[in-house]
């Protein structure tokens, strides 16, 4: 049996398929081929995980200037045409659409030429390829209930988690380890905050050890803010990206992270006390429900981003959370009830049922 993954963009979108992927290769012995975008996180994270990726050339619709949505619509016929080559070439027996960039023409082939798609969506607004396609699929994957408003046949069944996530070992209680990341892209919030308080937060949590992923972009400014704030450099470390996030949640005894829909799920299966604060610019506020679920399990503590413009604030709810084992342990039990292991067999098993026979 053969698979087309379409989609990508951020490691929201192409974090949760690796997982589906892998679950196909190794129970189904299917074969599976990532289509994406040059400019997506897909084009490092497909190869690295070991599976096939074609690129094909599309920009953004939804959210970005006029003078990029005229770019991106005069790229979609050669788009669409890219898709149908790959379509006749590999002959999927479903496709796969996880949303982002690659997912909208590849999707919209697919269904002309008869190929069953089923959709996956993390969120509870889904993006805009998986809205267009949303009716003709013949079957969703989605983690949130209202998602299945815009989505047929959706069944909720979490999000895909990578295995690993679910059997870390647990790390010495103290001195304690913080960990930060913003998702995929790093969160400017945190590169700007941070800075401000880690040399007294080292003061009120002696011992501690914080390490923060500011995203590509940011990492010069956000380690030369480290450095500038007298913290000593033997206890902080800055990195662009994170590629094993597994092994470093396992380092951690807490993260403080955005809320990403990747992110909760693997705080969730990992067991990972968190301070969430979501991203207030997300789609339909869609990072503060997530949140909100974890907060309400007991599973994590969470903070707006306007609670951030007093870095005191973050500073005093930092330092009673890492001075509290009891607390983080009792965290770390309530985030474990939020986990989906079996998203991925799930899915994996709806797209074998769905696959056209060859
Ligand atoms: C700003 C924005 O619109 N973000 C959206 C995007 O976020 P984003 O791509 O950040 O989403 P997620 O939080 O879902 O996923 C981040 C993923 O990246 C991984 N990771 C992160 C940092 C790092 O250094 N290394 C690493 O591997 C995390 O382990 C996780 O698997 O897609 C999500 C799922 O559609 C949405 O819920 C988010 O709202």
């Amino acid at each position: 049996m053969r698979v087309l993954i379409a989609g990508g963009g951020t490691g929201g979108h192409i974090i949760p398929a690796l997982a589906v992927a892998r679950e196909l290769e190794e129970r189904h012995g299917a074969e599976v081929l990532f289509v994406g975008t040059p400019r997506g996180l897909e084009s490092r994270l497909v190869p690295n995980a070991g599976f096939k990726l074609e690129l094909i050339k599309v920009g953004q619709l939804n959210r970005v200037s006029l003078q990029t949505q005229i770019r991106t619509l005069f790229d979609l016929p050669l788009a669409a045409v890219s898709c149908f080559r790959l379509l006749w070439k590999f002959r999927p027996g479903v496709v796969l659409s996880v949303g982002g960039y690659a997912s909208g023409p590849a999707a919209a082939a697919a269904l002309l030429n008869g190929t069953p798609v089923m959709a996956l969506e993390p969120n509870a607004m889904p993006g805009l390829a998986n809205r267009l396609i949303g009716r003709h699929v013949k079957a969703a994957a989605v983690n949130f209930p209202a998602a299945g408003r815009y989505l047929r046949n959706a069944e909720v069944t979490g999000i895909p988690v990578r295995p690993e996530f679910f059997s870390l070992p647990a790390p010495p209680p103290m001195p304690p380890r913080l960990l930060i990341f913003g998702g995929s892209q790093g969160a400017r919030l945190f590169n700007n905050t941070m800075p401000k308080i880690v040399a007294e937060l080292f003061q009120a949590v002696p011992g501690l050890s914080v390490l923060h992923q500011s995203g590509p972009r940011f990492l010069a400014e956000t380690e030369a803010m480290y450095r500038a704030s007298g913290a000593d450099p033997l206890f902080w470390s800055v990195k662009p990206f994170l590629d094993d996030m597994a092994s470093r949640f396992a380092w951690a005894n807490i993260v403080l992270a955005r809320s990403g829909a990747s992110t909760v799920a693997e705080l969730a299966a990992a067991g990972k006390p968190s301070l969430l604060v979501p991203f207030a610019a997300a789609a339909d506020d869609h990072q503060k429900r997530n949140a909100e679920e974890m907060v309400r399990a007991g599973a994590a503590a969470m903070l707006e981003e306007t609670d951030l413009a007093e870095p005191k604030k973050l500073l005093e709810v930092l330092t009673g959370l890492l001075r509290d084992p009891e607390r983080l342990a009792a965290m770390s039990a309530a985030a474990r009830t939020q986990a989906h292991p079996d998203a991925a067999q799930r899915i994996a098993a709806k797209l074998v049922q769905l696959a056209k026979r060859p």
